[in-house]
This record gives C-alpha cells, structure tokens and sequence, in this order.
C-alpha cells in the first residue's frame, strides 16, 4: 500500500513512537510524508519514506493531489486540535480528498493503531 504519514508539531513525537512501534509493517509498504515529519521518520526511525514539501509551504495539498488520482491508499495525520495552523485551508483540504475519495485517513493515534492493524491483516 501506499501510506501518506503527516504530524503537526505538537503530534510528531506520537507519529515517531507510532511509527517506531509499527516499524516492521511500514518497511513492508511505499511511505510519503510531508517534509519535517518524513525527515524525523527517516532519521529517528530509519524508514524509507519519500519527503514531500513541509505541510505550511504546500506538502498536505502534494498529498491530496496524489490521492486525488488515486496514488494514496492510506493516511495517518495526527492533527494538532489544540493549535491554530496558517495552512488550516490545505489541511481541510486533505481531509476533505480523502472524503471524497473514500481513503480511510486516522486523525489521531487509537485510529491510526486501528488502520494499522486492519493493514496488517492484508
Ligand atoms: O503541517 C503539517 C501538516 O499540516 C506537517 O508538515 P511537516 O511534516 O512539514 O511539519
């Protein structure tokens, strides 16, 4: 599967704990993610992952465009709730592509852990 992995700031020490834990599924499967969070997974956790644009300077619209044209199967992007983002029209707009385009996207980490482990099963 392709899976698009995005944190906000405040969320990017879960998705490196989450991503550590579930290390030996996610080398199993193609990984992008927005710039910094791509490169904490790359150096923290060793993962091959292909870093798009940090998500304030356009990587949450890269990924929408993607998925869009059918070229993501799977999003985890643990949303900051607590934080006014300047992106907020580009993060709304990925959720929103995922809506239309019926991905299963987990905002937070009980779903991602429940998406991980139905990828798993495959
Ligand atoms: O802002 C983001 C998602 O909206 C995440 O971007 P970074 O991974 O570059 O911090």
């Amino acid at each position: 599967m392709r899976i698009a992995l995005v944190a906000h700031d405040r969320k990017k020490d879960d998705m490196v704990a989450l991503a550590t834990e579930f290390a030996p599924l996610l080398r199993q499967h193609t990984l992008m993610a927005t710039g910094t969070t791509g490169g904490r997974l790359q150096n923290e956790v060793g993962l091959t992952v292909e870093r798009l644009l940090s998500g304030p300077l356009g990587g949450d619209l890269q990924i929408g465009a993607r998925l869009s044209v059918g070229e993501v199967d799977a999003v985890i992007f643990l949303r900051d709730p607590m934080t006014a983002q300047p992106h907020e029209p580009d993060i709304n707009a990925l959720v929103r592509a995922c809506d239309v385009h019926n991905v299963p996207c987990a905002t937070n980490v009980a779903t991602a852990r429940v998406l991980l482990g139905e990828v798993a099963r495959r």
